[in-house]
């Protein structure tokens, strides 16, 4: 195992955002606040996943965060929006505008083609909740992870992946439970539940993520993404079905079939697609 050097590629404000060895790590950067996001945020995580995406030496993305809190020495992943920072329509820009943007963040998430692990070593709460939810993998400190959903008790709810993905993960009557009652979860109540893959000593964790990302660069990058979608595809709808086939369609682009069909095209001839059926 190489040793982990990040490097920052790009300073943002309200996130830190860095690469090592084809891994890239988001990071939430506001734990005085228990890391909530405003739109400012959401923006700059729209743009952080956006360059890992089209970085074809990035293979996986760590969704984490900075801390402690300098305040009181507490962890956090993201506790969801900032409610400073919501107006009468949703969460009010710099620009006055109100956004929904976090889901186009979970989009991202979903849609990229890569896997996403999240990393939480603290609070996972409200719309952080869900963020952990929508990622392909989620990885939590034992000692300081604790998973609560406040949307019910803020009126600012997520009808989406954040609930209906999570009762496929943990089963209807929990994901009831834990929205209709917003109790503390333990990593270890979270792992038993299904919506955390491990518990991990404090102190090892981001290293931990580091060392599940190198096993999964190891992998075809191919088979993850094609992987990925596939299982994305049976709740995801038309959607799913638009990106598992856009991929299908970029592996037919590679076959000789479709360099026939070009070039006919552009030689203003008949394809010849003779010999060309595969058993
Ligand atoms: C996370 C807590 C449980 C932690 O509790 P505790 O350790 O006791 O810390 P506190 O003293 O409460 O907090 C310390 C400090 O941080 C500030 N803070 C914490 N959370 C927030 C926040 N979300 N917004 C703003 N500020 C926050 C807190 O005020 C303190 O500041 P001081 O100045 O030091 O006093 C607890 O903090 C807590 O419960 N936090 C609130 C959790 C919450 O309700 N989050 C919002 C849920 S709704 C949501 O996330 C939006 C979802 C969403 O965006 C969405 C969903 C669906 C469709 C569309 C959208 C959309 O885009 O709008």
């Amino acid at each position: 195992m190489s040793k982990i050097e990040w490097k920052t590629v790009r300073e943002f404000e309200d996130i830190t955002y860095k690469k090592c060895n084809g891994v890239a790590r988001i990071a939430f950067n506001r734990p005085d606040v228990r890391n909530a996001f405003r739109p400012k945020t959401t923006k700059e995580l729209i743009e952080a996943f956006y360059d890992a995406q089209e970085d074809t030496s990035i293979g996986v993305v760590l969704l984490s965060a900075e801390g402690p809190s300098s305040k009181d020495g507490i962890w956090s992943f993201c506790s969801g929006g900032d409610q400073k920072a919501r107006g009468h329509q949703g969460y009010v820009g710099e620009d006055g505008y109100h956004r929904l943007n976090i889901l186009e963040v979970q989009r991202m998430i979903r849609f990229m083609p890569k896997a996403v692990i999240c990393v939480v070593p603290g609070w996972a709460v409200g719309g952080g909740h869900s963020l952990h939810v929508v990622c392909d993998l989620t990885l939590a400190s034992k000692e300081h992870a604790i998973f609560k959903q406040t949307d019910a008790d803020v009126t600012s709810f997520d009808g989406g992946y954040g609930s209906a993905y999570l009762a496929k993960m943990v089963g209807q009557k929990k994901a009831r439970e834990i929205f209709f009652l917003g109790r503390n979860y333990s990593a270890q109540d979270a792992f038993e539940m299904g919506m955390v893959n491990a518990v991990i000593p404090h102190a090892e964790l981001e290293d931990t993520a580091y060392e599940w990302a190198q096993e999964i660069l190891a992998k075809s990058p191919t088979s993850i993404k094609m992987l990925k979608f596939a299982m994305n595809l049976t709740d995801d709808g038309m959607v799913g079905q638009q990106v598992f086939a856009g991929e299908a369609t970029r592996l037919a682009y590679m076959t000789d079939e479709a360099k026939e069909g070009r070039d006919a095209f552009l030689e203003k001839r008949k394809p010849n697609f003779e010999k060309k059926y595969l058993p």
